[in-house]
Formats: structure tokens, sequence, C-alpha cells
């Protein structure tokens, strides 16, 4: 029996675990929760994820929530190369770091970029103005403090880190905020995780989203 998967890649963790699973050939059964249809909230989801949110996963009679907790189980179910979460106490450190942080870019994106959406119209400008400065500093701690000048979070190779990271930097990207303009060590880091994870598997990963993002801004 494989691993059932409850995904709806319009979900920022969603789309980390469902890239990870991919990428390591993890066999795995897609389950399909549409957000939009509130099917997160169907009782049959609920004997899955009594939270009633995405991800989660399903492994014979064991489910887990959380989408940082379904990317450990993966890893260490699944044996997948070192370097996605390093044996390396410190390096391992360095992941749990940011994976402890993350929430941080998570709110400032909600805020920012998909609370409009989601309620329907924009921010008042003041109320908007404030966001934004929120999530520019968040960026800048992003770089200063985990990326610095290295290729990766972690150093010379792609971690879990990248891979949470990358998948909400791309929220905002798909709901019309170029959060990597006129940050150019950010945009590499980005060319290079994408590279990472194969540019075909990320663009098959962040379709739905940026289409149905642009659907709904074109709503606005
Ligand atoms: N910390 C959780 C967050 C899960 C989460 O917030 N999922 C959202 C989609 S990104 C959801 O299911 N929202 C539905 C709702 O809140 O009603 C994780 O990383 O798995």
């Amino acid at each position: 029996m494989v691993v059932e998967l409850y995904l709806d890649l319009l979900s920022q963790p969603c789309r980390s675990v469902y890239i990870f699973a991919k990428k390591n050939n993890i066999p795995f059964e897609f389950k399909h929760v549409e957000l939009l249809k509130g099917e997160h909230l169907s009782e049959e989801f609920y004997k899955v994820n009594l939270l009633r949110k995405v991800h989660a996963l399903k492994d014979g009679n064991f489910t887990l929530a959380e989408s940082i907790a379904i990317l450990l189980y993966l890893s260490r179910k699944f044996n997948t190369p070192d370097h996605w979460y390093p044996s390396d106490v410190q390096k391992r450190a360095r992941v749990d770091e940011y994976l402890s942080w993350q929430h941080t870019i998570r709110w400032r994106v909600m805020w920012t970029v998909l609370m409009p959406l989601l309620v329907g119209k924009p921010f008042p400008a003041e109320r908007l103005e404030r966001a934004v400065e929120d999530l520019k500093s968040t960026m800048k701690q992003f770089e200063e403090k985990f990326l610095q000048d290295k290729p990766f979070i972690v150093g010379n190779e792609i971690s879990l880190a990248d891979l949470v990271a990358i998948v909400e930097l791309m929220q905002a990207l798909g709901a019309g905020w170029d959060v990597f303009e006129g940050r150019p060590k950010l945009t590499e880091w980005r060319h290079r995780v994408e590279e990472a994870i194969g540019k075909e598997l990320f663009r098959e990963a962040h379709e739905c989203l940026c289409l149905t993002l642009e659907h709904k801004l074109k709503s606005l």
C-alpha cells in the first residue's frame, strides 16, 4: 500500500510535499482536496485530518498533519539523500532554524498578498502599506540571516529549508507580488533552487497556483 497524500497544489505547504515526494521518487497516491470547493471541511477529510487543513498524509492506519512533520516523516521513511535534511548536527540545526522561522514569511505573504484575494477586495491603502513594509523587512531578514552569500540556505546543496522557502515566495509571485524584483541575490538563489528541483517539476507544481491567482486578480 502506498502513502496517500491529501493535497491541493494551490497551497504552498502542499507544493513542498508534492515536489519532495516526486523529486525523490516516493510512490504516493494523490488525493485531491479542493480548498476552493471547501472539500477540506468534509466529514471524509476530517477522518484524515481533524485540523481540517491540507496538507495531510495517510500511511496505512497512520495519519499525519502539518507539512513540516510530513516532510520529515517522508525523508526518514524513504531515507532520502542526506542533503535534504543533513545528518551533520550543525547543518541539520540550520535547516531546523529555518523551518522554525518560516512561519514569519508565511504570515507576511498571507496578509500582504493573499488576504485581499481571499476576501475579494483590496486592502485599505494604509494597511496595505504597513503589510508591504513588513514583507520587505522580512525578505531582508531572509537574505541577511538565512541566505547570506551561500548558494543555498545550508551551503552548497538544496535542503528542506530551500524547498519550504521557495514555495512560499512563489505564492507571493503568483499573486502579482514579485518579491524577487530588485533582489539579485534572491533571484539567483531562486534559479538555483529551480534547477536543483528540476524546471519541469517546478513548473508542474506551480501551474495551478499561477492560473488560479491570475484569474482571481482579474476579478478584483
Ligand atoms: N502549518 C500547516 C498549515 C496548513 C494550512 O494552513 N493549510 C491551508 C492551506 S495553505 C488550509 O488548509 N486552509 C484551509 C482553512 O484554513 O480553512 C502546514 O504547514 O501544513
